[in-house]
């Protein structure tokens, strides 16, 4: 089965044709005010205006209260939430009652020890997306294209559907992907050529490298 792949951060019309043409599975929305990549309800409800059946509209929050997903989702239709800050297991479980959407978690790997919570969070969302853990000085709690040491996931079981993120780039994918056995990944600033500006060529590159037949 070929790898699914998911780009976040769009903010612009081109980078969301080129990823849409490219072949991605998932298409990423920030709705984090204080990133580069932020985009507001209206933008976003403008950039998937077009998106055919079959991709999935990702909208990412930071620890959204319920109005702030109400008041997003009556503005523009999305697929998939993604939380990417430090909501509990529980509050998985109330976004998912409230929006009645699949809930994409956020975990955050640096250690072995940190696959504790991606056990905890697979029993209660939809799908998880295993990512760097932030720094502790890191302005951003993602996006902050660093890599963690995937050999911790190698051979692991993981309960649901997810998808590895963190520092990958159209030349590093492969070789993630080989290592994890990754279903899927995600990506940010590696297809971007400065913060918050995607780069058309990186997306096709990046998405080609993805789904290429693993040796
Ligand atoms: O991208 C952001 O600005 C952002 C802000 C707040 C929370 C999460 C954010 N991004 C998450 C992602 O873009 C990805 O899901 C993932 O972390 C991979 O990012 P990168 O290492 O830049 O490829």
């Amino acid at each position: 089965m070929s790898v699914s792949v998911k780009i976040c951060g769009l903010n612009d019309p081109q980078a969301v044709d080129a990823a849409i043409k490219a072949g991605a599975r998932y298409l990423g929305f920030v709705f984090f005010p204080k990133s580069p990549r932020h985009v507001t309800p209206l933008q976003a409800a403008s950039l998937v205006a077009d998106v055919p059946l079959g991709i999935a509209r990702v909208g990412l929050f930071v620890n959204p209260d319920d109005a702030t997903l109400e008041s997003t989702l009556a503005t523009v239709p999305l697929d998939v939430i993604q939380l990417h800050g430090s909501e509990t297991p529980q509050r998985v479980t109330e976004v998912k009652a409230l929006t009645g959407l699949p809930v994409m978690k956020a975990v955050g790997v640096a250690e072995p020890e940190d696959l504790e919570a991606v056990w905890d969070y697979g029993l209660v969302a939809d799908m998880l997306l295993i990512d760097a853990k932030a720094p502790k000085d890191a302005a951003l709690p993602g996006g902050n294209g660093l890599a963690f040491d995937w050999r911790i996931l190698a051979g692991r079981q993981i309960l649901k559907p997810w998808l590895l993120a963190g520092g990958l780039t159209p030349d590093n994918v492969a070789q993630a992907i080989r290592l994890t056995r990754a279903q899927g990944v995600d990506v940010s600033s590696g297809v971007e050529s400065a913060p918050g500006v995607k780069d058309a060529e990186k997306i096709r590159n990046f998405i080609a490298r993805a789904t290429a037949p693993i040796l």
